[in-house]
């Protein structure tokens, strides 16, 4: 089993304002591991970002505890705290002008002096966050001069550069495109795995989270918070009941759909590159696998200058298509009964 680095018992987050508590979520319950990455989902307003900040103790916990590595959340110093726990959040918080570099270096505060000299061994430390998230290139430029996806990567290099246990992020994928996703999946497959962080994240991104995440912590439409790991979740019709019952998920590829799309079985007999293209666009086209289904397709790779050729056979009769766009055309429910 894994050590706790996070560890969440009978918590309560919300808000005080006129000397009323207003409870946002209520009863959590949860552990976060060294090494694993934990996936915070839920709708607009369910309160993650408010979890969230609650465990970086930005607001204090309404009631219940919270432990860092064994540690009451609440009674260590804020030297402690930054050692321990760091936080990305989508706001823009640092000042425009200040170098990418510098921004990086506050990073180090928790480890130098009140004169905050950078020793050699903080630079090297900086260096390696800036490199881990490449933004190597930014160092020198001005905050305020960086794309939100440049500017994101250089918030996640300062919290790595405080070497904390626990990283708290808050919609990081927010603003960055498809490959800089893909990067950021990579880079937090890299700190957990390999260099055994634990990482909260929230995000709206069902996808990456069923397919990256070691353990989905997820608040339904009633606030209710439950955690386990993406497949038990989405066994149990728990991950589509939370987001409001509005998504159908199907395991087999790792997507969500609008409910109600039309579940015409559809067989597909090949193999090799195309299997994976012809799929897609099967269930894009609003289809489901079914290899006992009336409606086959199959396929020939083409060789020299014939491209591929697709056929759609059904009820005796046969159509060859060229592309997968005109599959989609072929096979949708709407198209033949
Ligand atoms: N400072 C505040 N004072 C009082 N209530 C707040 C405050 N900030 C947020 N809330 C309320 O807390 C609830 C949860 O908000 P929160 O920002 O945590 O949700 P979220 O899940 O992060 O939403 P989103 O996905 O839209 O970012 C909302 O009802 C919100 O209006």
């Amino acid at each position: 089993m894994t050590a706790a680095a996070l560890t969440v018992a009978n918590a309560t987050v919300g808000y005080v304002a006129g000397g009323r508590k207003r409870a946002i979520l209520s009863d959590l319950r949860a552990n976060l591991g060294a090494g694993e990455l934990a996936c915070l989902v839920g709708l607009n307003g369910s309160g993650k970002s408010t979890l969230l900040r609650s465990l970086a103790r930005f607001q204090p916990l309404l009631g219940g505890t919270v432990e860092v590595c064994g540690q009451s959340l609440a009674r260590l110093t804020p030297r402690q705290l930054a050692r321990q726990v760091a936080v990305v959040l989508t706001e823009r918080t640092a000042p425009g002008q200040m170098r990418a570099y510098d921004v990086v270096a506050l990073g180090r505060y928790p480890y130098t002096g009140i004169a905050g000299r950078l020793s050699p061994a903080d630079r090297a430390v900086i260096d390696e966050a800036l490199a881990a998230t490449a933004a190597e290139t930014l160092a020198q430029r001005p905050l305020g001069e960086l794309s939100d996806g440049e500017r994101q990567r250089v918030m996640i290099a300062r919290a790595l550069a405080q070497q904390p246990e626990v990283l708290l992020l808050d919609e990081p994928a927010a603003f960055l495109d498809v490959r800089a996703r893909m990067e950021l999946a990579a880079l937090l497959t890299t700190l957990t795995r390999e260099r055994g962080l634990a990482v909260l994240m929230s995000t709206h991104d069902l996808e990456q989270t069923m397919r990256h995440a070691d353990t989905v912590w997820l608040i339904d439409e009633l606030r209710t918070f439950t955690t386990g790991a993406p497949e038990d979740l989405g066994r149990a019709g728990l991950i589509e009941k939370a987001l409001g019952g509005g998504l159908d998920f199907d395991p087999d590829t790792g997507t969500f759909r609008a409910p109600g799309s039309p579940h015409r079985a559809v067989a597909l007999d090949g193999d090799g590159p195309l299997l994976a293209w012809t799929r897609r666009a099967v269930i894009r086209a609003g289809c489901r696998i079914d290899q006992d289904a009336p409606i086959r397709v199959s396929w020939v790779a083409g060789a020299e200058r014939r491209g591929p050729r697709w056929t759609v056979r059904a009820a005796g009769a046969s159509v060859d298509v060229q592309d997968l766009g005109e599959l989609v055309r072929q096979v949708r429910p709407d198209r033949f009964a």
